[in-house]
């Protein structure tokens, strides 16, 4: 029996033969799957319960505001909330590894309680993002929401839905050459976001 079969039951797996590559531009790409976090649910409530979530405050010009989600990062080697996203996050070190030439060391954490919550246009370009290749792994959970993605040169955006257990790559050079944000929306329930990066990518 491996891993995934122990903790999860003989049909649940992590399936990433179900991988679909959109090619964006100038190096950068997105890789989807689908219903790809077995026991999606009992993550969501164990993540909901369990993650000590922080409200943040940030400085806007001369104000501080409220950043409109909770937050938490798992730093390396700080053992995860659920083995689930354990066994994910090797699935995904093991996948990508080829590709990446590095794990996967690192789980940030976002709870967007309801529509209000979002997190605006950004690359993940603190540290080696803002210069390599790298990739940006999300794992969403709960309520459907969008990825919005466009390129910083300009040009059509691209709209991917998140919904449950669905896991979302940002990769090649995403970070730098294109941005990204998760936009408000008039309703929703409460959505929460992994996302597995490697070592000194923000
Ligand atoms: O909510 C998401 O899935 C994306 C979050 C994000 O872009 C970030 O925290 O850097
Ligand atoms: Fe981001």
């Amino acid at each position: 029996m491996d891993v995934q079969t122990t903790l999860f039951g003989a049909t649940d797996t992590v399936d990433l033969d179900a991988i679909e590559r959109r090619e964006l531009t100038e190096g950068a790409w997105v890789d989807i799957a689908r219903g790809w976090l077995p026991g999606a649910d009992d993550v969501f409530d164990t993540l909901v319960r369990d993650v000590p979530w922080r409200a943040e405050r940030r400085r806007m010009y001369d104000r501080m505001v409220d950043v409109p989600r909770l937050v938490y990062t798992y730093m390396i080697d700080e053992p995860l909330p659920h083995p689930g996203l354990e066994t994910a996050r090797d699935e995904l070190s093991r996948h990508y590894l080829a590709e990446l030439g590095e794990p996967f060391r690192t789980a940030g954490c976002c709870y967007y309680r309801d529509g209000r919550d979002s997190v605006a246009w950004h690359g993940d370009t603190i540290g080696r993002g803002s210069t390599q290749d790298t990739m940006v792994a999300i794992v969403s959970l709960g309520d459907v929401r969008q990825l919005h993605l466009r390129p910083r040169g300009g040009g059509d955006s691209v709209k991917v839905a998140m919904g449950n257990g669905d896991l979302v790559v940002m990769g090649g050079s995403c970070q730098r050459t294109w941005e990204h944000a998760v936009p408000k929306v008039a309703s929703a329930g409460p959505r929460l976001s992994v996302q597995f990066r490697p070592f000194n990518v923000f």
